[in-house]
Parts: C-alpha cells; sequence; structure tokens
C-alpha cells in the first residue's frame, strides 16, 4: 500500500490528509506542535485549524519527522510558501530517496524568486521528475465538507503523477495530471494577488462586474507571466489558473480575498491579518515577489502591482483604482 508522509497540520495539510485517508491511503501527518499532534492522533481532529471536521481513525500524527517520512513514498509538503525552505532543510536527509515530493504551496518565494520546485529541488536535490505540485479551486474547509472539487496534479514523470492521482482521488475529489508543473504553479501564487484585489473591491462595496472585470484581467496578467516563464496557456485556463482564480476570488473563505476586503473597508493591515485568522494569506508576501519576476521578464501586471503599493508602500485604494483605470485604454 502507498504510504504518505503529510508534513505541515495547517487548514490544507489536514484537509487534504483526510483526502488521502478517505481514498484508503495510509497517510501519517507531521505537526509542529506536541498538542497539534495529540489531538489529531487521540482525538480525530484537527481543532486549530479544521474545527468540525473528524478525520479517519487511520490517521495518526507526530512531531517527529523521522517518524512521519519512514517508508513513505509520497511526502506532501502542506507548510506556507515563505518558510518551505527552512522546513525542508530540516527534513531533507530523512526523505526516502526516491519518494516523490509533493507541493501544496501556493507563492513564490521572496529574495529568491524561486517557485516551490524550484525551491525543492534546491533545497533537497531531489532531481525535477520526483517534484510534483497540486494545485485547484480547494478551499480547504468545503474539502473537509466533501463537496466536490476537482484539481490538478502536476510532474514531468507521469507515473509518479498518476500515483499520486490514485492516492488522493475519492468520490468528491477528483483530481487531473498535468506535465505543466511552471502553469500550475505560476496559476496557484498569483490568483492570491488577484483575490486580495478582489476582497479590496467587495470591502469597498463594489458589485459583481467590478469583481469579474479583475478576475479576466487578473487571468491575462497570469497568463502573460506564465508564459514568459514557460507555462502552456490551456494550463491557465485550466483548474489551476482560472478554476482556482475564480474559487479565491468570490469565496469569503478565502484568506486573501478576506485580508483584501477588510483593507477595502479602511481597516489597517493589523486587522486585515487578523481576518485571516491567524493563517497564512499567501498573497501578501507573494504580490512583491510576482511583482519582482513580471519586471525580470518585461511582463505588465498592473493588478498585482497595485496589491503590492496598497500592501507595502502605503498607498490608498482609491488612489491605486484611480491608477488602473487610469491607464491607457487600447485593445483587450
Ligand atoms: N487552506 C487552503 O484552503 C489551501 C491552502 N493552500 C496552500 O497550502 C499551503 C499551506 O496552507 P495552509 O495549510 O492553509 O496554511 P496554515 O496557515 O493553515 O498552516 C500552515 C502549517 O504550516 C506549519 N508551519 C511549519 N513551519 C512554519 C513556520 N515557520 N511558520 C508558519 N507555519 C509553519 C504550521 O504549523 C501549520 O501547520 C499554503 O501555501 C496555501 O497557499 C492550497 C490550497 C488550499
Ligand atoms: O488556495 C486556496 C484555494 O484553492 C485557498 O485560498 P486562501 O489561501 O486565500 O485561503
Amino acid at each position: 500500500m502507498t504510504k504518505v508522509a503529510v508534513l505541515g497540520a495547517g487548514s490544507w495539510g489536514t484537509a487534504f490528509t483526510k483526502v488521502l485517508a478517505e481514498a484508503g491511503t495510509d497517510v501519517t501527518m507531521w505537526a509542529r506542535r506536541g498538542e497539534v499532534a495529540d489531538t489529531i492522533t487521540n482525538e480525530h481532529e484537527n481543532p486549530f485549524y479544521l474545527r468540525g471536521f473528524g478525520l479517519p481513525a487511520t490517521v495518526t500524527a507526530t512531531t517527529d519527522p523521522l517518524v512521519a517520512l519512514a517508508d513513505s513514498s509520497i511526502v506532501v509538503l502542506a507548510v506556507p510558501s515563505q518558510t518551505l525552505r527552512q522546513n525542508l532543510a530540516e527534513w531533507k536527509d530523512s526523505i526516502p530517496k526516491d519518494a516523490t515530493l509533493l507541493s501544496l504551496a501556493k507563492g513564490v518565494e521572496s529574495g529568491t524568486l524561486l517557485r516551490m520546485s524550484q525551491v525543492i529541488a534546491a533545497v533537497s536535490g531531489a532531481e525535477p521528475e520526483r517534484i510534483a505540485v497540486l494545485s485547484g479551486p480547494n478551499l480547504a474547509r468545503e474539502i473537509a465538507a466533501r463537496q466536490p472539487a476537482a484539481t490538478v496534479i502536476a510532474c514531468s514523470d507521469s507515473a509518479r503523477a498518476i500515483a499520486v492521482q490514485k492516492a488522493c482521488a475519492t468520490k468528491y475529489f477528483r483530481p487531473y495530471t498535468n506535465s505543466d508543473v511552471i502553469g500550475c504553479e505560476v496559476g496557484g501564487a498569483c490568483k492570491n494577488v488577484i483575490a486580495i484585489a478582489c476582497g479590496i473591491a467587495s470591502g469597498m462595496g463594489m458589485g459583481d462586474n467590478t469583481i469579474a472585470s479583475m478576475i479576466t484581467r487578473g487571468l491575462a496578467e497570469i497568463t502573460r507571466l506564465g508564459v514568459a516563464l514557460g507555462a502552456k496557456p490551456a494550463t491557465l485556463a485550466g483548474l489551476a489558473g482560472v478554476g482556482d482564480l475564480v474559487a479565491t476570488c468570490m469565496s469569503p473563505l478565502s484568506r486573501n480575498r478576506s485580508f483584501g476586503h477588510v483593507l477595502g473597508e479602511g481597516g489597517s493591515m493589523e486587522r486585515a491579518q487578523k481576518a485571516a485568522h491567524g493563517q497564512v494569506a499567501e498573497g501578501v508576501k507573494s504580490c512583491t515577489s510576482v511583482r519582482a519576476l513580471s519586471e525580470s521578464y518585461d511582463v505588465e501586471m498592473p493588478l498585482t502591482e497595485a496589491v503590492h503599493r496598497i500592501c507595502h508602500e502605503g498607498m490608498e485604494v482609491e488612489e491605486a483604482i484611480g491608477m488602473l483605470l487610469g491607464r491607457r485604454i487600447k485593445p483587450e
């Protein structure tokens, strides 16, 4: 039987563990805090990140990475994008030599501007064909409630993508394979930034025309960047692109959208952080790295630029809107 280690017991790590276990896969979690690991193992729930959802009794958790990683053929990296490098450096020597490394993180690393699969390759030394990413419209609480959803598992080695697909396919969670790792990662990282922009608009009381316009123009700028980095446009028109973008930009469950909503209502960055329920709103840091990437590839990303200026340069939201609408009019 496939044995999977899920490293990270936050909301998505926990919900994805539930999916794996309900698919009949043997899964062990690593949690940072002892009380989280103990509660998962003994009470079959993670009330710290995913209150109200029972986990199958087969799921156990530990704070010892060696125990979680022993004999695993798939290692799921379920920590925030800005801490993945540091976390993986501590785990890399305990990872079985031929295991597939599956990233759940959606972000671009600050400073290095690396995608998560690149961080994994750099830190672990694993060959690119051992590195996979999972990305799609997968809000953790909806998946935990077994609401039907689809996702994409991207890996350059199709046999590994299929092995991950089999390990997590259930009656409500439908994974598709894809070979376009870059497209999936660009879609996942950039949609968080556009979700902050949509949250700002909704917080200012703007309606569906505005949000739909931002989602669509957001997709245009994400696709421009993705193609410049080597992604296939079809990937960005699929689940890991438009699918995830729509879910995150529209859902009050999204931490990135919730973060933006508070800013749009006139709240401070601190208040916005609280609205993300103490969990990561990845777009806050990724907006700066995505903007830097776009500059180095000479790709225009006006919505990303506006979110960066609001979050990190103190620009007022009204001024940012003026900047966006004051741009030269042009063909679509
Ligand atoms: N929550 C969701 O609905 C989804 C999240 N994602 C992505 O999955 C990744 C993980 O997200 P979540 O599980 O939701 O995050 P979270 O904020 O709920 O949990 C993060 C987990 O990482 C652990 N961790 C380890 N080292 C850490 C450190 N130095 N600082 C902070 N946390 C540390 C925390 O203890 C916690 O268990 C993110 O990149 C996110 O964008 C992707 C799809 C859905
Ligand atoms: O990635 C997600 C849904 O696919 C979760 O979005 P948030 O990180 O904004 O909550």
